[in-house]
């Protein structure tokens, strides 16, 4: 029997590796982790993270040919094949800080994987990773093995979150990218191999190392500059009365241009688009091409652009002071069906709103009082870090309170912004909202969720991202 291990349990290692075992019966896949508590909750009813068919999934398999451990070593040792799927965060110290990739969690499993192989293994990097880690790997796996036959391979992941498991089950692709030696061939053979038992092998792709570490990279940087290139049309559409949900579909029509991830929105969170761009500006730095660097920087600069924006909008909205106003925020999430809050906008818009001295009411379905505690109180970039290395009892933000329901939060509010584009935000009762709110009651909708002139009539002044200006905002400044 062919034994897979994962190190690494998290939104990637977990699901990718439950779809893999519920696909190959024939494979024991074993999850590992140094996190003792993301273990025992895959191991419970209660999973570790929120994605729509995983519990499914991991039921029909756990216990199976499907484990989660935190026996590192022991399951390493047994492996045939060991993806590494940890942390890659920004580094936040020394050289390279605040852009390059801090690979101190990956060197740490390819210095454990050297140490406890006793046979010959394939290494797969499914972490996100800088272009030529491979390399690095390959001399750490060399210098301290004993004489083992490693074998490297990339196979990055393409997964969104909230629609993981849909993602797995049918990938626009897969791509295995190795060494182009006979070694190396086999290694991707066995690979595909294991993919082969459910995706349609003309959707297997197999390049070279290189091609599919900057692939990944490449990748997230293209879609995230969609949303910064619509995002920046958005502020010209307020400036002009142009609506850009007309100006997406209209340009999305061209089959050249397509009309995915066209929405406007408050901006991009995640906890890889801007990671992964940073580490992109970094490569290029490094390899002297500081005009591509630029170039890609500035789809980060639009995304920090579009938040300030939205505050501002908010702000001067509001008689240009939101101090001891209560605004309710509606989604905390960075997106829906999700209850990760890695890099959300949401952070930067309530700190914006707090720096003006605003009282928050928070609603979100699925992030918890603590995680959004932790998350405004936290340092920029401490969160990709594992959780059981970060601080425990994070500092409470004053003037910040959590309510376990849309009416409450939004009761005796002055403003309401929408944050998340959760369902249930399109289907609330608004008249019930504006009855209870103070006036003029305000909607700020990041995420263009409710119907804006429905709203009017109700009595709501509402700022729609990328949509011709309420008569209020209109003598406004866009960034004020
Ligand atoms: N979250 C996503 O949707 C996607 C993430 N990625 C990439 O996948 C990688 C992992 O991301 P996530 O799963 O989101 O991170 P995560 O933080 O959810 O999971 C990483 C896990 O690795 C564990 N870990 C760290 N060092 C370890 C070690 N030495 N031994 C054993 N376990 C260790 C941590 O405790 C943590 O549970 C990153 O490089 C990310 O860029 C790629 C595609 C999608
Ligand atoms: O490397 C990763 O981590 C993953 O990053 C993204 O996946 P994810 O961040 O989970 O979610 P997306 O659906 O891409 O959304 C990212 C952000 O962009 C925003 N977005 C998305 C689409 C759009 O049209 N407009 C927009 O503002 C979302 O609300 C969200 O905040 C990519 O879509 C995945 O292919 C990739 O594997």
């Amino acid at each position: 029997m062919v034994k897979i291990c994962c190190i690494g349990a998290g939104y990637v290692g977990g699901p990718t590796m439950a779809v893999i075992a519920l696909k190959c019966p024939a494979i024991e896949v074993a999850v590992v982790d140094i996190s003792v508590s993301r273990i025992n909750a895959w191991n419970s009813e209660q999973l570790p993270i929120y994605e729509p068919g995983l519990d499914d999934v991991v039921k029909q398999c756990r216990g199976k040919n499907l484990f989660f451990s935190t026996d590192v070593e022991k399951h390493v040792s047994e492996a045939d094949i060991v993806f590494v799927s940890v942390n890659t965060p920004t580094k936040t110290q020394g050289l390279g800080a605040g852009k390059a990739a801090d690979l101190t969690y990956w060197e740490s499993a390819a210095r454990m994987i050297a140490d406890v192989s006793k046979s010959d293994k394939i290494v797969v990097e499914k972490s996100t990773v800088p272009v030529k880690t491979a390399e690095a790997i390959e001399k750490i796996l060399a210098h301290n093995s004993k004489k083992i036959n490693f074998q490297i391979l990339s196979n990055p992941e393409f997964l969104a979150e909230g629609t993981a498991i849909k993602d797995l089950f049918n990938p626009d692709r897969v791509l295995i990218g190795g060494r182009e030696t006979p070694e190396g061939a086999k290694a991707i053979q066995t690979l595909k191999d294991v993919y082969a038992h459910w995706v349609p092998v003309d959707r297997i792709i197999c390049t070279n190392l290189w091609s599919a570490e900057l692939s990944k990279l490449a990748a997230n940087a293209f879609l995230a500059q969609r949303i910064s290139s619509v995002n920046a049309m958005s502020a010209l559409c307020e400036a002009t009365g142009a609506d850009v949900t007309q100006v997406s579909h209209a340009v999305g029509m061209d089959s050249r241009i397509g009309p995915k991830f066209l929405n406007a929105s408050v901006g991009f969170g995640g906890s890889c688009f801007q990671k992964d761009i940073l580490n992109l500006v970094y490569i290029c730095e490094c390899n002297g091409l500081p005009e591509v660097a630029n170039y890609w920087k500035q789809v980060i600069k639009v995304n920090d652009y579009q938040k300030t924006r939205f505050v501002n909008r908010v702000v001067a909205s509001m008689f240009n002071t939101v101090s001891g106003k209560k605004i309710a925020v509606l989604g905390f999430a960075f997106k829906k069906d999700t209850g990760d809050t890695r890099e959300t906008p949401a952070i930067d818009v309530c700190r914006g709103l707090l720096g003006d001295k605003a009282r928050l009411s928070i609603y979100d379905p699925q992030v918890s009082e603590d995680q959004i505690q932790r998350d405004l109180s936290m340092k920029k970039f401490d969160w990709d870090h594992p959780v059981h290395l970060q601080q425990s009892t994070p500092t409470s933000v004053e003037q910040v309170s959590f309510i376990g329901d849309a009416y409450e939060a939004t009761k005796d509010a002055h403003g309401v912004c929408i944050l998340t584009e959760w369902d249930e935000f399109k289907k609330l009762d608004y008249q019930r909202i504006y009855d209870n709110m103070q006036k003029p009651a305000f909607v700020f909708d990041g995420r263009n969720v409710v119907d804006a002139e429905k709203l009017r009539e109700i009595g709501f002044i509402v700022y729609s991202i990328g949509k011709p200006l309420d008569a209020w905002l209109k003598d406004m400044p866009a960034v004020a």
